[in-house]
């Protein structure tokens, strides 16, 4: 069995590329019947507006939403998270089309628009627990959103104190949603609920291959034939030679 990837728009190369470093085959799914042939999906980054457009010309929500509610393990990166989530705000007039199944709101642009992306040392416990490395996870928002309030079932991966927010990312819309948090003056960023595990930033795009990692041991096929995976914990290297001013202006 193989990782799919969601190659409607985004960073299904990123993906990819790390699935192809520790060792397991990620392929691009565009069309309703390749859901078929895999055991599990990635949604990428990009732009869930365009995302769902497209993936609305190709058929595709009938049998993503079928994927999700037969329990195969999907994992949302950022525009992943925001069509994974059962309700989303922020949205561009008119809406989107969301596949749903996980239990929470995202706030599609919480974190403001693109010059407002930026890099943290993100604490994760539940991950380190399972794959160890150092403590934090050098995670990469751009233009992130953010989930505002989970349901009973999602357990909560990582989240961020808004104080910390305010000192990389001086954007007043910040302050006026603290209010609605339910999370008082923290915002979530990462969670799991059962076969659905979702990230408000960027995992592919750092050297940090621990949340890839965490989320094949989600897959069964996967865990069973392939017990070598190792997870490289080099958060420092993050980007490189690259930032995120590198990757695409997403709108
Ligand atoms: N980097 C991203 O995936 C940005 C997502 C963007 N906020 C959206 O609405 O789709």
């Amino acid at each position: 069995m193989v990782v799919g990837v969601l190659a409607l728009q985004g960073s299904f190369n990123e993906h990819i590329a790390v699935l192809k470093r520790l060792g397991v085959k990620g392929v691009e799914v565009r069309k309703p019947e390749q859901l078929l042939n895999v055991s599990s999906l990635i949604i990428p980054g990009g732009e869930s507006t365009t995302m769902a457009k497209l993936a609305e010309l190709h058929n595709l929500f009938p049998a993503l939403r079928e994927f999700v509610q037969m329990g195969k393990p999907v994992w949302g990166t950022c525009a992943g998270l925001i069509f994974l989530a059962n309700k989303a705000t922020g949205q561009k007039t008119g809406g989107q089309k969301l596949i749903g199944g996980l239990d929470c709101t995202v706030h599609r642009n919480f974190f403001g628009s693109q010059i407002q992306s930026f890099e943290t040392e993100l604490p994760i416990p539940q991950v380190v627990a399972e794959e160890g490395g150092p403590p934090s996870f050098r995670a990469v928002f751009i233009r992130a959103p953010a989930i505002l309030d989970v349901g009973p079932d999602v357990e909560v991966l990582a989240d961020i104190p808004l104080s910390a927010i305010e000192t990389i990312n001086s954007n007043p819309a910040i302050q006026k949603e603290e209010d609605s948090t339910e999370s008082g003056k923290k915002v979530i960023v990462a969670v799991k609920q059962g076969n659905l595990l979702a990230t408000a930033f960027h995992p592919e795009l750092t050297a940090d291959t621990r949340w890839h990692s965490y989320f094949l041991k989600m897959v069964p096929e996967i865990e069973e034939g392939t017990s070598d995976i190792v997870s490289t914990s080099t958060s420092n290297l993050s980007f490189g030679a690259r930032s995120i001013i590198d990757f695409p202006i997403y709108q």
